[in-house]
């Protein structure tokens, strides 16, 4: 058939419009979704990232919910303490976020977090206050899957878990030095992620038992690698951070370096970010074992040393590791997770 070159540039123009229609299309629905992700596209680097994101956009996609929350302010915040690193990793205090907006990001994901517990010896004492307080702050709202390691499974306490939450026991040997103890950790939680967690959870804490929940610890503290101010130092310069300062150690970390001094009693992220971490620190501690050194504060000093080179995505602050014989300060508004305080002597094998 042939068109009379009347039609010809009506039929154009209709082509032209067609095509310009489906780009506006096709532009708007990409940038939506681009928008979307940003959301959470934190740590591109892991391979549980991209399982969470499309969780996300999935999520999105089907029910966008109208949430109301205080507008974010560009110019008004916390002045008194620095809320991200100088690799631009968040860090954590009260007033820096909305815990109802973090939550409605993360709880849709239906995420599973695991927590590991050493109670060995007369620490099984710790278990019963740790497990309540943890219920009623810890992650509340989350699927949660406790793994609790003892020598002694049968003074483990049986507390009440909510919905959702689980808690596994797993014996493991005792030992005669508290050195050893705090520093087998690495070892145990790299073979359990192995074996167990990794199939198990999303996201993993390892957690000091000697210590109580006191208020809110939520989806703000998840991330890719996700390491706590230790409460002692913050103040410090780094030449006084307690880091291994003997050159033959592989926890070696020379005055003239360091970021914070992280606490040895709380490591957390991706679970298979953790057990990267926990192997090398378990490697380094063997190798310094074969030379006769053990660093200055044991898995302390060798998380420290990685994490140094390897650098956390988010940080939390002193809130989530303070001490209960320390007096609180002005720049810490609320005491998360604390340490109890113990006799040492009496609590521990050898001092
Ligand atoms: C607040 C903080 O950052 N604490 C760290 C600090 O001293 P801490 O005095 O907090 O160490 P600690 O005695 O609590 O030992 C660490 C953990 O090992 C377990 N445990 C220890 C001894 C024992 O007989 N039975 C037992 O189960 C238990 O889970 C305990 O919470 O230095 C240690 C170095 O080794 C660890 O890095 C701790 O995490
Ligand atoms: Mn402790």
């Amino acid at each position: 058939m042939r068109l009379s070159s009347n039609v010809k540039p009506y039929v154009l123009l209709l082509i032209v419009g067609t095509f310009l229609l489906l780009g506006y299309v096709y532009f708007n629905f990409f940038s939506e979704r681009l928008n979307r992700d940003i959301l959470i596209d934190e740590d591109q680097k892991s391979t549980s990232l991209s399982r969470l994101v499309f969780r996300s956009r999935i999520r999105n996609m089907v029910s966008p919910e109208k949430l109301l929350y205080k507008q974010p302010s560009v110019l008004v915040g916390r002045t008194d303490v620095v809320s991200v690193t100088p690799w631009l990793a968040p860090i954590i205090w009260e007033g820096t976020f909305d815990p109802v907006l973090v939550d409605n990001i993360y709880k849709p994901m239906n995420l599973t977090i695991a927590t590991t517990v050493f109670a060995i010896g007369k620490y099984v004492r710790f278990l019963q206050d740790f497990l309540d307080t943890a219920e009623k702050h810890f992650m509340v709202g989350f699927n949660m899957r406790y793994y609790v390691f003892t020598d002694r499974p049968h003074d483990v306490p049986s507390v009440n878990l909510s919905q959702g939450r689980h808690l596994s026991v797993i014996q493991v040997p005792g030992s005669n030095r508290w050195q050893e103890i705090s520093a087998q950790r690495m070892e145990i939680i790299q073979t359990t992620i192995e074996r167990q967690i990794r199939g198990e959870a999303d996201y993993i804490f390892c957690l000091d038992v000697d210590s109580k929940f006191h208020a809110h610890w939520g989806s703000e503290s998840l991330g890719r690698l996700v390491a706590v101010i230790h409460p002692g130092y913050y103040e410090q310069t780094r030449d006084r951070f307690p880091y291994e300062r003997r050159p033959a150690s592989t926890a070696y970390i020379p005055m003239d370096e360091g970021d914070y001094y992280y606490g040895g009693a709380m490591i957390g992220g991706f679970v298979e970010d953790v057990y990267t971490l926990a192997k090398v620190c378990r490697t380094q501690f063997e190798e310094d074992a074969g030379n006769s050194i053990e660093a200055a504060w044991q898995e302390e000093s060798h998380l420290n040393r990685y994490l140094l080179y390897n650098k956390p995505s988010k940080v939390l602050s002193p809130e989530y590791l303070w001490q209960d014989f320390k007096a609180k300060t002005k720049e810490v508004k609320v005491i998360r997770f604390s340490g109890v305080i113990k006799n040492y002597a009496e609590v521990r094998s050898n001092v």
